[in-house]
């Protein structure tokens, strides 16, 4: 099937104190319409980045090189030049919504629900919309609350109107940025099944950012694993937890906590996690790396296929005679 994002070669500097800095490194990835997609890594992996980019939210004096594809359109690249380049990515992006990690941090404290999710010249059929679209998204009372403000809603429930806010422009994809970190674990809980339900209903494609590697697993049809800006492995998600191929990912799986959720994570894998342009020039992981070699310190591995999956690692013939780490319970 034609990819509705394509995200080919793409490597992305932006501007941190003055100068320019790798935060995304030589990432390839497709995502199918109608697919979800789970983006896993550490703080300061590129996560964040990667959705910005496709967003166009990068900070200004940011380069991009390779090219994001949407639907065949280019949002970056080659064919993305001059006034009608601009024009055909402004028209795509708005096929794109995006959920960010604090809600509360985009809305106007001082702007009422209602307003935020219906620009003012639009008539009585754009409320009503937005009316269905909040009690869909489990809002109750939703005429009532469209005359609230920010400050009268929990955490949970405005992580809702802006999903509500996304869903009202009717996107093929959704990137949601870690949109349940800054929520209780109930609520996280109802946000991500929200999300999944809706996704699922309308067809529309997701790409979830997120830490944790489970979640992502349980919601996402493939997972992605991201570190130092630098793809390590994309598998399907049942499998990729089930039978991780690169040590990364088997850190990542083997420091998560036993099954209480309200526990905090573990540090995962032994080590500080690197940023891409702090990336030493050989595999990005082998610092932290069990099975690291010299060449392995020397020479970036190419991303191969494996198993159904694409993997960084040049020592898997090595791994796989180690078992798939247990989970480990907290002292
Ligand atoms: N506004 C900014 N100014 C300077 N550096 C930034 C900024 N935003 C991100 N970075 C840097 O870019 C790199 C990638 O950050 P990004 O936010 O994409 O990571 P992430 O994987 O989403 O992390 P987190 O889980 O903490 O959100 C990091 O090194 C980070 O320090």
């Amino acid at each position: 099937m034609k990819p509705l994002l394509q995200l080919d070669r793409v490597s992305v500097s932006i501007p941190i104190d003055g100068d320019p800095r790798r935060v995304i490194s030589d990432v390839s990835l497709d995502l199918a319409p109608g697919e979800a997609l789970g983006v896993v890594g550490e703080s300061g992996s590129g996560k964040s980045m990667t959705a910005r980019t496709v967003m166009g939210l990068l900070p200004s004096g940011s380069s991009v090189a390779g090219a994001v594809r949407f639907d065949g359109t280019e949002l970056y690249g080659p064919e993305n030049q001059g006034r009608a380049g601009r024009s055909r990515t402004a028209a795509a992006r708005r096929d794109i919504g995006m959920v960010f990690q604090d809600a509360r941090a985009h809305l106007d404290p001082r702007q009422r629900i209602g307003d935020f999710l219906v620009e003012t010249d639009r008539g009585g059929a754009a409320r009503k919309a937005a009316v269905e679209t909040l009690d869909r998204v489990g809002i109750d009372d939703a005429a009532r609350r469209m005359r609230q403000y920010p400050h009268e809603m929990s955490g949970g429930m405005l992580q809702r109107v802006m999903i509500a806010s996304v869903l009202l422009a009717r996107p093929r994809l959704i990137l949601a940025d870690e949109p349940t970190t800054a929520l209780d674990a109930t609520t996280q809980a109802e946000v991500v099944s929200l999300l999944d339900e809706l996704r699922r209903e309308d067809g529309t494609a997701l790409v979830f950012i997120t830490h944790d590697l489970d979640l992502a697993a349980t919601f996402c049809d493939r997972v992605a694993v991201i570190y130092a800006g630098c793809l390590q492995e994309v598998r399907q998600a049942e499998l990729l937890i089930r039978a991780p191929l690169h040590p990364y990912t088997r850190g990542l799986l083997a420091s998560r906590p036993a099954t209480d959720s309200r526990v905090p994570r573990l540090p995962v894998v032994p080590g500080r996690p690197l940023s891409a342009f702090e990336a030493p020039p050989g595999c990005a992981f082998a610092a932290r790396c069990a099975h690291a070699v010299d060449h392995c310190h020397q020479t970036r591995p190419a991303l191969t296929a494996r198993q159904g999956a694409l993997v960084r690692c040049d020592r898997l013939a090595a791994i796989e005679a180690a078992p798939v780490p247990e989970k480990v319970n907290r002292p």
